[in-house]
């Protein structure tokens, strides 16, 4: 046990990273979190939270830096929730994710140490974001776009965001002192006006903007200035009023400018995305990443692709089947998808819209599945869907996750099934305790 200071304060060493990126260090055997608390390093901090299996503390004093330490390039890092792994090496940083699988993928799957292969490193380091999605508040009369403060709903100001592309960042900027401009009021919950949220997706020149309100109306000289701006595309008002929900888009879309198709270049595809669908957030790294997914499918006959987005992945891999069909529960995404399949010639792939687990059984009571790619959302693949697996029992399955705890659990389901063949960790998001995982799983013969 660590040498207790006062009734509060405590030495806590940091033994390894954790899945948020905070040092876990032990006190009486029980893992204390610590925030900006790298491994090796020694901080005398106050427990914040004591539960019966585990702790959390605030530095108070750090009493030695990790020789992997580095200074922050940005500012308000430590206090932002943004870009906890800043002060950590990049290349410590690739390690330390892919021991992040590594462990998850022993705990939860009982994979042998040694099976993971090193983390492929992000093309850009910073700058690599297309999207920004900023809650608004106000501050001394002024709108303000920002992050969350770690492990609070409080708001850190972003007055300029190292991890956006540099275009998306300037848009922000200007767009924030137009709304600020026409004196726009943040959203309150009381009266379900105002602003809540700024979307802004930027890609090769070209950007979408959504507003997402309580009830209110927007200004029309700020519409009018808003479609000024050069390479705007969509301008879209989201009316979300209910307090209680936790989803960013509500049901409620107003086109106030524009229409509703991103064009998008991914490697040799052209693609269009509407405002609501899913797009990666680092396009580069995305793109190697899919790359590397098709690379590992054995040609075959019908290959299915679960939680397909707009489609991406379908087509980087269109040579791959004879049929392929995408599973997407987005109607717009799903419009986006087939559109896309047109615009890349690919008459073989269609995109259906439903629950992945459901449209895959009806799938395969007409056809044999041959292949199966998958990439969930951080919640992994529900029971539903493993049961669909096991029930289909494609020749491979590819799994894309962003959770290695969720990936691991998932393994373990299929392991009596399944051999898992190649694990390969990317880097989506540098700076961040995230990590991508493609995952080869092949039938057990
Ligand atoms: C991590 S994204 C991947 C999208 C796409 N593969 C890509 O790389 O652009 C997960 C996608 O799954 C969709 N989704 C979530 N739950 C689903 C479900 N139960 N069935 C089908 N799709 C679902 C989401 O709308 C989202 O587009």
């Amino acid at each position: 046990m660590e040498k207790k200071k006062s009734k509060q304060s405590v030495n806590v060493t940091a033994k390894k990273l954790g899945i948020n990126g905070e040092g876990i260090g032990y006190l009486d055997g029980k893992p204390v979190f610590v925030d900006q608390l790298l491994p090796g390093e020694t901080a005398e901090i106050s427990l914040i939270e004591t539960k019966e299996r585990y702790a959390k503390g605030r530095i108070n004093k750090r009493l030695n830096d990790s020789p992997l330490r580095i200074l922050p390039a940005c500012s308000v890092q430590g206090r932002c929730s943004g870009c906890p792994l800043m002060i950590l090496q990049p290349q410590a940083q690739l390690q330390m994710k892919r021991e992040l699988v590594q462990e998850a993928l022993i705990k939860y799957a009982g994979l042998p140490r040694g099976r993971v292969q090193p983390v492929t490193a992000s093309p850009l380091p910073l700058g690599y974001r297309n999207q920004c999605k900023l809650p608004i508040r106000q501050e001394h009369g002024q709108l303000v776009s920002g992050l969350y403060e770690e492990g609070s709903n409080r708001i850190i100001p972003i007055h300029s965001c190292l991890i956006h592309d540099e275009h998306l960042e300037a848009l922000r900027k200007q767009i924030m002192g137009l709304l600020n401009k026409f004196k726009l009021s943040a959203y309150d919950p009381k009266t379900e006006t105002g602003l809540r949220t700024l979307v802004l997706r930027y890609l090769d020149g070209q950007f979408q903007c959504v507003l997402v309100t309580g009830k209110s109306l927007l200004p029309s000289g700020l519409i009018e200035e808003l479609k000024q701006i050069p390479g705007l595309v969509c301008l879209m008002q989201n009316i979300n009023s209910d307090k209680r929900s936790r989803q960013l888009f509500s049901s409620r879309w107003k086109l106030l400018a524009g229409e509703d198709r991103l064009p998008v270049q991914l490697g040799r595809l052209q693609l269009n995305l509407s405002c609501a669908s899913f797009f990666q957030l680092n396009r580069p790294q995305a793109c190697q990443l899919y790359q590397k997914a098709a690379s590992l499918i054995k040609p075959c006959t019908t290959l299915v692709e679960a939680y397909s987005g707009i489609g991406g992945i379908s087509l980087m891999l269109k040579d791959k089947a004879k049929t392929i069909i995408g599973i997407e529960s987005i109607q717009e995404a799903v419009d986006n998808a087939n559109e896309n399949a047109r615009l890349n010639h690919a008459d073989h792939v269609r995109f259906v819209c439903g629950d992945a687990a459901e449209e895959m059984k009806k799938i395969s009571r007409k056809r044999k599945i041959d292949a199966v790619v998958v990439d969930p959302p951080r919640t992994g693949l529900d029971k539903a869907m493993i049961e669909s697996l096991r029930q289909c029992r494609p020749a491979q399955i590819v799994y894309i996750s962003c959770n290695p705890a969720t990936l691991g659990k998932n393994i373990k389901e299929l392991k009596d099934l399944y051999e898992v063949k190649t694990v390969i960790p990317f880097d989506m998001f540098p700076n961040t305790a995230h990590v991508e995982t493609i995952v080869l799983l092949s039938k057990h013969l």
